[in-house]
């Protein structure tokens, strides 16, 4: 029988949202979409320090701005929530009962300072720091003795000897044995659950099948599969899917304040910019083309997935995001340029405006010197001074010409200039350009025209007629 493929997402709103969780994400919602799937989003904040409601609304908003909706999860509840781990405490009470009761897990009174001297001796003798197993066959007794001096039991799982194997979506066959993970914690002392327990047994409760994680987690995952094993529940299929990296080398992590997705968002970056980034990040795609995420979807391949960590390019991003700029619907670029114009853009010109300079956008900020061409003052750049100096100085009369005689229709003047002066190509264009906008690169000059006005490029011919 084919389970049907629900993948998830399943932050901790510890911090901000950095792009390798972004990647992350990205890539269960593309295995979802590719099967005809769901796509779950959970918030695991549990961490109580460090979880707050505004991180978790943080990363809801991120997602969403990324376009990377959830089927089920916070604001998309169904039968299987809550999704917030912390309105789940009641949930996993039965879970251990039926682990103690059947031996499989049993109360630990060992204090983390006796556990951190066990690790150091461990250490020293050159051995891995493993629990090694003091309270694991206490009688009554000793429990009672034990909890009478005050002590607060964690609940451990009891690991027997003997290999656990599955199979990577990402990674293939990996083999862990039971004797190297010694018996773990699943309920802290406190009484609240630890990583291992809630994540798998979440997962499970939510039909979740799939899951791609970091592969910081792939040391987790035997123990995950023992705990699903002895409670009866389905294990997922795991892949654990290269880090992503910064310069230094070390893995995008919230502690260390990676780059953001919301700071991207407030840099000017565009949410297709970014998927189409990630999705191509150590993950091999035919198309070079910007691809909507349906698209990215059609293309997703999880066997294809790099296993070396993935590092941050700057450079590809924005590559990626002249990309999205280039083929945004102009309604969505004149609020992205708005916040940074200091020059008015009057209403009824906005989207002409924002359309004719759009090729020439990679950023809001580049569009200030192009508002200012059109509706301010121009200051001439070093080339485009030169550009006019060099110019033939009949171009300039040709020009006022044709402006005082066709107004705004480029064509018709750019016809008039070349029958008067004889000018065309370079000659003609560069030094035109150079005048009208004071760059010697830029817009087609066609639309702009319009949009400045006869009177402004008739000033500009005329200056430059008197040496610029
Ligand atoms: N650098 C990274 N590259 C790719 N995936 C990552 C990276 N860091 C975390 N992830 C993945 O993001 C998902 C959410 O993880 P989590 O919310 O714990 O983020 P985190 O950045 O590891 O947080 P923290 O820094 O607090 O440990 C997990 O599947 C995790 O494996």
């Amino acid at each position: 029988m084919n389970t049907p493929v629900i993948t998830r997402f399943a932050p901790s709103p510890t911090g901000a949202m950095h792009l390798g969780n972004a990647r992350t994400a990205l890539f269960n919602w593309l295995l979802a979409r590719a099967a005809g799937g769901r796509f779950v989003l959970r918030l695991e904040d549990t961490d109580q320090e460090r979880s707050t409601p505004e991180l978790a609304e943080a990363l809801l908003d991120d997602l969403r701005w990324l376009g990377l909706e959830w089927d089920a999860g916070p604001r998309a509840e169904d039968e299987h929530g809550p999704y917030a781990q912390s309105e789940r405490g009641g949930v996993y009470a039965g879970y251990y009962e039926k682990l103690e009761e059947a031996g499989k897990a049993y109360p630990c009174y060992c204090t983390s300072e006796e556990l951190e001297a066990v690790r150091r001796a461990q250490r020293a003798r050159g051995e891995p720091p493993r629990y090694p197993g003091r309270c694991r066959n206490l009688t009554a007794e000793d429990r009672a003795r034990l909890e009478g001096e005050g002590r607060k039991a964690t609940l451990r799982f009891r690991v027997e000897s003997g290999e656990i194997a599955f199979d990577d979506l990402v990674r293939g066959r990996q083999t862990f044995h039971g004797e190297e993970i010694g018996d773990f914690i699943i309920r802290r002392s406190d009484g609240t659950p630890s990583f291992f327990f809630v994540n798998a047994v979440d997962d499970a409760l939510m039909g979740v099948s799939r899951v791609l994680r970091g592969e910081d987690h792939l040391t987790n995952t035997p123990r995950q599969l023992l705990i699903l094993e002895e409670l009866g529940l389905p294990a997922p299929t795991y892949g654990h899917i290269n880090l992503m990296v910064g310069d230094d080398g070390a893995p995008l992590s919230k502690r260390n304040g990676s780059r953001s997705v919301a700071e991207l968002r407030e840099a000017g970056y565009f949410p297709e910019a970014v998927s189409n980034y990630l999705a191509r990040l150590g993950h091999h795609m035919e198309e070079g083309d910007l691809l909507a995420l349906d698209d990215l979807a059609a293309q997703f391949n999880a066997g294809g997935l790099s296993r070396s960590p993935a590092k941050f390019d700057v450079e590809q991003l924005d590559h990626w995001n002249k990309e999205a700029v280039h083929h945004a619907e102009p309604e969505r670029l004149w609020p992205w340029v708005a916040p940074a114009l200091e020059t008015a853009v009057p209403e009824e010109v906005r989207q002409a405006w924002v359309a004719a300079v759009q090729p020439n956008l990679e950023r809001p900020a580049d569009a200030e010197q192009w508002a200012r061409a059109c509706f301010g003052a121009v200051e001439n750049s070093a080339d485009a001074v030169a550009e006019i100096a060099g110019a033939d100085p009949a171009l300039w009369q040709g020009a006022e010409t044709a402006l005082e005689e066709h107004g705004t229709d480029f064509a018709a003047a750019l016809e008039s200039i070349k029958q008067s002066t004889g000018l065309k190509g370079k000659k003609l264009f560069k030094p035109l350009r150079a005048a009208l906008t004071g760059r010697t690169a830029g817009p087609e000059l066609g639309p702009l025209l319009p949009l400045m006005g006869v009177e402004r490029a008739l000033a500009r011919i005329r200056a430059a007629k008197n040496g610029g």
